[in-house]
């Protein structure tokens, strides 16, 4: 008996020490409320902070090779928030958000601001709340009044407050899509002061098999990627300031123990939430790279539906647009089934568990007197509850957003990994892969030198190429080492068997394929001019196809009249045109406005117009007549422009004199072109064709002779 008496408490030892925690309970209560908020910070860190993935080793040979994360078909794309998805997020917010100074910091700050005025308001809201019904159960009709009025003037900001946080967080959304827009444009298409920086749009299109469709990321990945960030902001920095702020009101109110004790149980509630939360940035991504796939599907469709018509290709068509739409609703399905499991574990949790919690904390005054608290009257109660209640309320949904924050930011994770591919590309494509240089001043083998045996580019009046290899982006070597020179006045003819490099050549001159050795010499682009077999024809105005890349600025600059254009028109017999589609200011999808024939027409009247040094002309008069032809191509040398001519029609020969002709194994010729001579011999050997497909006939036939003559001599 003795022992049990020391082992158990006497009343007294336990009155003794209720007192004694009664006196150091503010102090109790303090260090309880200061260690809560540090647990709240360092949770919701740990939350957002980086997870080590096995993924995120992947990020550098990403960089190295094609394929991974890529947007086209095969695997989806990897997402998760890591080490790697942090890294891209800082970069792309140092585009964002490019200094503190800036109109994005500034709307930032103000978000921000409103963000705290908010939870202001609703704290005083809540004590309102408590004072007016407390005054309804006392039944006291002038502080039931007085505290009405305040209610309806406290409406006045927070709903002011309200309205400019949704506008400013759309504003904001729409100042980081203008940035990041700005920056993909200005990579997309290259700084125009740099000439090897230029024709990005070209690479990543031919080039590289990471980025199928640029356009879908460019217009709505870039839109849900702004969006999503400037909401996350709100979602997870307003609901952790309102956990604290909250929190550190009901602990003042219900005494921070309670507190504690709810804190313990959500947050073991919490985690089985999110042990059981799907990888929805996963599922974003996917989806977008899935409606990017089926968008580009279509968009092939549209562009080649007279080929497709022709070839009656719809059901191809269809199966292939059908399988990609397919994929999509698959995915979405997949999804929705699993948002839909989702959302009933996350309300059964965070709305009817925690609720039931709150309850049980909000009881907690009115059936425990705490130490160093007065009694309370029916009033008193009636108004703690409300108060606490609202608090409550509030406090969960900011500890239930501070939860869903996780997958918000898998979300965002979702489009972070899409912008930054497309980024990472065309850093690779801009970068890594063409490394060349335009350099006029400096001396070539400084170049040399510089480039480590690459090859360069030397800016000159003529054209040449000395041991210049002709690889395709492939790496399949299509001359070995290829030298020829065009010099002003001296017209190059190209010839040879398809496939053989011919308009590679000019993919090199142009700037957009990379120089791997040997050195290019040749002027700067804006002297050149390409007319491909089928030319480009822009997105404008009848004006604008004669006069492109130009804008009527340019062509007024140039002291060009509408009046001069119908000339360069009549040059090619295309002058009726401007009456028949409405005048120079018509507009039309030009493509199908106008006939192959007339569009190549269209294309020799810009060459016309901007009368460049040098023409590169890839079959640029296969759909025009043989007099036509001749006379472009003699208006083409009257007005000084040589010609670097490809073309399997000797009709041209004769305005040529240097053939580059390749062998189609990787040899070639470079040589005088003698046009006379060559037709000459062209013709006998056409002749001697001829005649050698008559040899069988004829043989047949003095088989048949001598038989005949055979059977007579018998009889
Ligand atoms: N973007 C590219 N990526 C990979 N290979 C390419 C690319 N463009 C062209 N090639 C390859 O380079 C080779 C040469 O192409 P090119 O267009 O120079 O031929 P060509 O001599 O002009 O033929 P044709 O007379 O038929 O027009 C072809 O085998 C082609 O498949």
């Amino acid at each position: 008996m003795a022992v049990q008496s020391t082992l158990r408490p006497s009343k007294e030892r336990i009155a003794q020490l209720v007192t004694a925690y009664a006196k150091h309970r503010p102090l109790v209560q303090r260090g309880l409320t200061v260690g809560f908020i540090i647990y709240v910070i360092s949770t919701t860190y740990r939350s957002l902070a980086a997870r080590p993935s096995s993924a995120s080793s992947s990020a550098s040979s990403k960089r190295k090779g094609k394929g991974k994360d890529g947007d086209g078909a095969g695997k989806p794309p990897r997402v998760a928030v890591d080490a790697l998805f942090y890294q891209r997020l800082s970069r792309i917010l140092r585009i964002v958000i490019p200094s503190l100074r800036s109109k994005e910091a500034m709307l930032l700050f103000m978000h921000s601001s409103l963000l705290i005025f908010r939870t202001v308001i609703s704290l005083y809201v809540a004590a309102l709340d408590g004072k007016i019904v407390a005054s309804l159960v006392r039944a006291q009709f002038v502080p039931f009044l007085l505290n009405l009025l305040r209610w309806l003037l406290v409406a006045v900001p927070a709903t002011w407050t309200n309205s400019w946080l949704s506008y400013v967080e759309s504003k904001l959304a729409l100042a980081y899509r203008t940035r990041l827009t700005r920056e993909v444009m200005g990579q997309y298409f290259g700084d125009e002061s740099d000439p090897t920086d230029l024709k990005t749009f070209y690479k990543l299109a031919n080039l590289d098999d990471r980025i199928k469709n640029p356009d879908q990321m460019m217009t709505h990945d870039i839109q849900r990627f702004s969006t999503h960030l400037a909401a996350i902001y709100a979602n997870v920095a307003k609901p952790v300031l309102d956990v604290i702020l909250y929190n550190y009101q009901l602990s003042r109110n219900v005494g921070a123990e309670g507190l504690v004790l709810l804190t313990v149980l959500i947050q073991t509630s919490a985690a089985l939430l999110k042990a059981l939360t799907p990888p929805f940035g996963q599922y974003a991504a996917m989806s977008a790279q899935l409606s990017g796939n089926l968008r580009h599907t279509h968009s092939r469709l549209a562009e080649f539906a007279e080929e497709i018509a022709f070839f009656g290709g719809e059901e191809t068509e269809k199966m292939l647009v059908e399988r990609e739409y397919a994929g999509l609703v698959k995915h979405e399905n997949r999804v929705l089934r699993r948002r839909w499991w989702h959302g009933c574990v996350e309300e059964g949790i965070v709305k009817w568990l925690w609720g039931s919690f709150g309850l049980c904390i909000c009881a907690i005054p009115v059936f425990f007197k705490l130490p160093g608290t007065a009694a309370l009257d029916l009033g008193g109660r009636t108004e703690g509850f409300v108060t606490n209640r609202r608090l409550l309320l509030a406090a969960s949904d900011a500890v239930g957003r501070v939860m869903y924050s996780y997958k918000d930011l898998s979300e965002l994770a979702g489009y972070t990994t899409r912008v930054a591919l497309l980024l990472e590309t065309m850093d690779d494509v801009r970068k890594s892969k063409f490394e060349k240089a335009l350099v006029s001043s400096a001396s070539i083998e400084e170049n040399a030198k510089l480039l480590k045996g690459r090859g360069i580019m030397h800016e000159s009046e003529e054209i040449e190429f000395e041991n210049v290899p002709i690889v395709t982006p492939n790496g399949d070597i299509l001359v070995r080492s290829l030298s020829f020179y065009v010099k002003p006045g001296q017209h190059l003819l190209i010839v040879g068997p398809n496939g053989c490099g011919k308009s590679s050549l000019f993919r090199i001159l142009g700037g957009l394929w990379p120089v791997y050795g040997g050195i290019v010499r040749k002027p700067p682009a804006d002297q050149f001019i390409l007319i491909p077999q089928r030319p480009y024809l822009s997105l404008g105005t009848l004006r604008d196809q004669v006069i492109y890349p130009h804008g009527i600025e340019d062509m007024e600059a140039r002291g060009v009249t509408d009046e001069d254009l119908l000339e360069v028109l009549a040059v090619v017999q295309m002058e009726h045109i401007v009456e028949r589609e409405g005048g120079w200011d018509a507009a039309r999808e030009w493509r199908e406005a106008l006939s192959g024939g007339d569009q190549q027409k269209i294309a020799w009247a810009r060459l016309f117009y901007h009368k460049p040094k040098y023409a590169v002309l890839d079959e640029a008069t296969s759909l025009v007549p043989p007099d036509m032809e001749g006379m472009m191509m003699e208006h083409a040398t009257q007005l000084g422009i040589t010609l670097l001519t490809v073309s399997h029609r000797p009709s041209l020969w004769k305005y040529h004199s240097m053939i580059l002709q390749y062998d189609g194994q990787g040899g070639y010729v470079f040589t005088k072109l003698d046009a006379e001579k060559r037709l000459a011999l062209q013709q006998e050997k056409e002749a001697l064709d001829l005649k050698l497909l008559e040899v069988p006939k004829m043989k047949a036939r003095l088989a048949e002779l001598q038989e005949i003559a055979a059977e007579r001599s018998r009889v």
